[in-house]
């Protein structure tokens, strides 16, 4: 077990010997006792000390300011250090190496891992290597550094199989047939982090899951929409454009995430549990796309294709790509994943962490869609 763990608080909060704080506010038996009266009022609380997994990266990065604007003590660990931000410690690394994490993890109590390879990478050992073994690797290094909370970025399409879901819950069944590499790994390692979950040990974890997260410095999502339209590949509606779909402006997902770690005490429901973050205004695929290039100068998608034949032609695309794999390298736009993500109702109920946590997204569509255009001005048409 970590170092200095010694017993819950019964306000929920975990209280260590090493370095307890108590405020006014909080001030129970079991804390007045370990209370160091020398210490009580000038040290940041323990609670507030964390580590950001992944925080040189689109949402890592969101979460990093939005945790310093609070008063956190952050440490950002990541594979690269993309900026640097007064109050945050960076540490380089890669996080399947234990010691290197150790380090980064050392006098902190909320962990925050949000690091993954992209998405939209073919590469099926990284995937493993990094979200699956290394998520092992963060797990452990967690227990012997004395980490209290653990806060996993998850992903809503952990549950996605290419079919329709209508305000899709989190007690839907894990998918049996994910949608790519990347996915899959996702369910393996969300079941690694919820499964670690100890109220004996004084580790609590939850799994936060966004989905199509979107908003100033994403580096997918408004990029790879504007490079197809360059290309003139943003003409067709696929299917009849009437799909619903989440995406979620950052800021509400940095949102969910501070609240789980905030809600994540010994005698809260969040223990062990997956919790969906969206923008709550499920919205027509093909609108959201289209608002987001209109906004930036282009046009919008206007003919409509079978959504079979779209998906049929994107598999033929695929595993010709894979077949000539050893000879060239090919990357198809619209690859079969693309095309499910788009062609398909997939939208999730938030309700569960308006329950639990209290959460509501704070920014909302249209202005997240705003804010968003504004951000990519070296995007727009004729740029
Ligand atoms: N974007 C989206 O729409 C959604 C994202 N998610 C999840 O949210 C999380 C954050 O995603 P997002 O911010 O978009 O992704 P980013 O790629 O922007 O951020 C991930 C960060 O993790 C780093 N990283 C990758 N591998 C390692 C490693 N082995 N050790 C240390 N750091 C590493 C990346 O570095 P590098 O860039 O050099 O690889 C990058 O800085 C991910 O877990 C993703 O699965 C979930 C749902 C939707
Ligand atoms: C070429 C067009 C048909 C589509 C362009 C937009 C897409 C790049 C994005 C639309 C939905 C997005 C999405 C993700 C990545 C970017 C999109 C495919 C994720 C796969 C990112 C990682 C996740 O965990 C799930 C996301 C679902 C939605």
């Amino acid at each position: 077990m970590g170092i200095g763990f010694s017993a819950l608080c019964p306000y929920g909060s975990v209280c260590f010997l090493r370095d307890h704080y108590c405020s006014a506010r909080v001030s129970s038996d079991c804390c007045k006792e370990r209370r160091d009266p020398h210490m009580a009022t000038r040290v940041r609380p323990s609670s507030k000390r964390c580590a950001i997994i992944g925080g040189s990266g689109f949402l890592g990065r969101h979460l990093v300011e939005r945790l310093v604007d609070k008063g956190y003590t952050v440490n950002v660990f990541d594979i690269r250090q993309a900026y640097e931000l007064p109050g945050v410690t960076f540490h380089q690394g890669d996080l399947c190496d234990r010691q290197a994490l150790l380090v980064a993890l050392k006098e902190v109590s909320v962990v925050f891992h949000c690091a993954s390879p992209a998405p939209a990478s073919d590469d099926r050992a990284l995937f493993q290597r990094v979200n699956i073994d290394g998520t092992r690797t963060v797990i452990q290094a967690c227990h012997e550094a004395g980490v209290q909370k653990l806060i996993l970025t998850s992903s809503a399409s952990v549950v996605f199989e290419g079919t329709d879901i209508k305000n899709g819950r989190e007690d839907l069944p894990y998918a049996k047939k994910p949608i790519d590499y990347y996915t899959e790994t996702k369910i393996q390692q969300e079941k690694l982090v919820l499964e670690a979950c100890s109220k004996d040990k004084g580790f609590l974890t939850v799994a936060i899951r966004p989905h199509g997260i979107f908003g100033p410095r994403d580096p997918q999502l408004v990029p790879i929409l504007v490079d197809t339209a360059r290309r003139g590949k943003m003409k067709f509606i696929i299917g009849d454009g009437s799909n619903l779909v989440d995406f979620t402006y950052v800021e509400n997902v940095v949102h969910g995430h501070i609240l789980a770690a905030e809600h994540l005490k010994a005698d809260s429901p969040l223990c062990g549990q997956a919790y969906h973050i969206t923008n709550d205004e499920p919205v027509r695929f093909w609108d959201f796309m289209s608002q987001i290039l209109v906004g930036l100068g282009y046009s919008a998608p206007r003919y409509h294709l079978p959504y079979t034949l779209v998906y049929g032609i994107a598999l033929l695309l695929w595993l010709i790509a894979v077949l000539l794999r050893p000879l060239i390298r090919i990357k198809p736009t619209f690859t079969p994943m693309r095309v499910a993500l788009a062609g398909t109702h997939h939208y999730y109920s938030c309700a569960r962490a308006k329950k639990d946590m209290g959460y509501q997204p704070l920014v909302p569509l249209r202005e997240a869609i705003v804010r968003t255009v504004e951000s990519y001005p070296h995007l727009r048409k004729g740029k």
